[in-house]
């Protein structure tokens, strides 16, 4: 099958897509993928380096614009469009897949005029606007959680979110010393960042033992960097953006995140223990829900923005790391949520809608 994966922007839209390519590569050997996003996301770094072929359009976002500047975006949409139609005609997919983010409604709009068939995955239970605005012209519209489906009237297929091969399988909590894994979604958070350094000084039982992998975010390394070293926490591993999240979830006891659902897909699918702060800001404060469907199953526990402080912070992850069967127990009802076959069943959906040829 020769599928078009349209999308991305930020992490949480681009590795689904990245999960159904290799599903599909793996299912099909003689597939072919092509994903088309801008110069600007986090796909023209991330799928060079995955092998994974990218064609790019220029777009920027609408949402937060004011009117006049919403004017100065109109002819920039227009040539989106037409660059949209060139890939579309050179590549000749049997099927779209728009994975959401704002670069996927243009090449969605030139596909449909082409009388492409459209699949459209949703990854939140709140959808996006670019989702929830191309909703009507899609054939299928994959959805990860039962809420969404009044967003888009019929049409809609659950199959869950899915994540990328190398973490469907299921790894143990290891054994050993406790390793905790910080980040902030797939471009870090700054009052994560803060809050943990501002917990350090109240964990000084653990300097030594505790291993900390932390994720800051380009903006934030050097600042949080140097607040490991002035407190003598020098064992700490302090990075950008971490490629190998499989490897950092599997070696992890714990895990202090936010509450993006392409995150909460992964730490279901590999079944760690966290702590999750929302990002409170997030549209229709849909972070708080998918934090709350894990909170209310035993699965994490949700620590509001509003009361991550330096102490609280170091109480619950001390607690918690002292507690070999609680971080088991919810190790396990983590896991309980995983959606392993989510790939699989999109590309059913996208089999089944896809032209033939
Ligand atoms: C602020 C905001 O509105 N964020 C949204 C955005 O988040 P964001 O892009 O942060 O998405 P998620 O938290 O859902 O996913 C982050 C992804 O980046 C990966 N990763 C992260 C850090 C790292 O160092 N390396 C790495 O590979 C994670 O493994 C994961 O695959 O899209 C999500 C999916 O639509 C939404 O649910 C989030 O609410």
């Amino acid at each position: 099958m020769r599928v078009l994966l349209a999308g991305g922007g930020t992490g949480g839209h681009l590795f689904p897509a990245v999960a159904l390519a290799q599903q599909l590569l793996a299912d099909e050997p003689g597939s072919e993928v092509l994903f088309v996003g801008t110069e600007r996301g986090i796909e023209a770094r991330v799928l060079p380096e995955l092998g994974l072929p990218l064609a790019t359009i220029d777009i920027v976002g609408f949402v937060g614009k004011k009117p006049v500047e919403k004017l100065a975006v109109a002819p920039k949409l227009l040539r989106s469009f037409r660059q949209s139609g060139a890939i579309l005609d050179r590549f000749r997919p049997q099927v779209v897949v728009g994975v959401g983010g704002y670069a996927s409604g243009p090449v969605l709009l030139a596909a449909r005029w082409r009388r492409l068939p459209l699949v459209i995955h949703e990854q939140n239970a709140r959808p996006g606007l670019t989702n929830r605005l191309l909703g009507h012209l899609a054939d299928r519209i994959c959805i990860s959680y039962p809420e969404s489906a009044g967003h888009f009237g019929g049409r809609t297929v659950l199959t869950g979110n899915p994540v990328r091969r190398e973490m469907t399988e299921h790894r143990p909590l290891p054994d050993g010393e406790p390793e905790l894994l910080v980040f902030g979604g797939s471009r870090g958070a700054r009052a994560i960042n803060q809050a943990v350094l501002a917990c350090l000084p109240h964990l000084e039982l653990w300097r030594g033992r505790l291993r900390i992998v932390h994720q800051t975010g380009e903006e934030d390394l050097e600042q949080v960097k140097e607040g490991y070293r002035k407190q003598g926490w020098t064992h700490a591993e302090v990075v950008p953006f971490i490629r190998d999240m499989a490897s950092a979830y599997a070696r992890a006891h714990l895990v202090l995140c936010r509450a993006g659902a392409t995150t909460i897909a992964e730490l279901t699918a590999c079944g760690r223990p966290s702590i999750l702060v929302p990002y409170p800001y997030a549209a229709g404060d849909h972070q708080t829900a998918n934090a709350r469907s894990l909170a209310e199953r035993g699965a994490a526990l949700m620590l509001p923005q509003t009361e991550l402080e330096g102490k609280r912070l170091a109480t619950l992850i001390s607690d918690m790391l002292s507690d070999r069967q609680r971080l088991l127990d919810m190790a396990g009802a983590a896991h309980a949520l995983g959606q392993p076959r989510a790939a699989e069943l999109i590309l059913d959906q996208c089999r089944a809608v896809a032209r033939k040829g």
